[in-house]
């Protein structure tokens, strides 16, 4: 198993576009990865949402040593150990369960929990988790919740994901409780498909620029 990344802080502020992806061709992890990376986007969320994505996090790993390839849809202990063996260096998970934050918990991990109400990122902080994941970020009152949150909860950092798009993306990041954020547009699984690797380092140099005020 490979280190984690030092600390969930580190991994939001490495970019401001964590892209979600879903892989469903093996072949396609290290050459997708590798187009990211060259636009600037270094921290990967391959989700474990296809029967490829074990391999592809631990190909890309292999294969691509300047990503920080972390696993997505992260739903229980199971799920954790076996993306830290394949060598993921850090977790998402959509939303969380008491059992799967102090499982991350206790095995060091650097992970980014899901919420999407007040009371489960009141939950996750009793657990020690003060940086989450806000999903799904538009359908759950997107930049509006987010502001209304950090009235009482000023201490929660946030990676707003689901629902965001270039367009709004920088409504999100202009946010003082946002960090980064999470969204699939970087990685479309048409372009996958078509292998389309120039056209995806092109969006994510686009993303990469995103919040820079250029
Ligand atoms: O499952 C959805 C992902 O969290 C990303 O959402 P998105 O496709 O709206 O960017
Ligand atoms: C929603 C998300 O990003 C995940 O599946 O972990």
């Amino acid at each position: 198993m490979k280190a984690a990344f030092a600390s969930i802080a580190e991994v939001m502020k490495s970019g401001p576009v964590m892209p979600v992806i879903v892989i469903d061709r093996l072949d396609d992890a290290v050459p997708l990865a590798r187009a990211l990376v060259a636009g600037g986007v270094r921290v990967l969320e391959v989700t474990l949402r296809t029967p490829v994505a074990l391999d592809a996090i631990a190909a890309i790993s292999e294969a691509v040593p300047d990503a920080i390839v972390g696993a997505g849809t992260i739903l229980n202990a199971h799920d954790l150990k076996t993306a830290g063996e394949a060598g993921a260096r850090f977790g998402v998970s959509p939303g969380a369960t008491t059992d799967l934050l102090r499982a991350a918990r206790s095995n060091g991990w650097t992970f980014l929990p899901g919420v999407m109400t007040p009371s489960e990122a009141m939950k996750a902080v009793a657990e020690g988790f003060a940086a989450l994941k806000f999903f799904p970020a538009v359908p759950a009152g997107g930049v509006q919740m987010l502001k209304a949150i950090a009235g009482p909860l000023p201490q929660l950092r946030f990676c707003p994901t689901g629902g965001i798009s270039p367009a709004t993306a920088p409504d999100f990041l202009s946010l003082a409780n946002v960090d980064c954020i999470g969204g699939s547009w970087l990685a479309p699984r048409q372009l996958v498909e078509a292998g389309d690797w120039a056209a995806i380092t092109a969006l994510a140099a686009q993303a990469s620029q995103l919040g820079s005020g250029v």
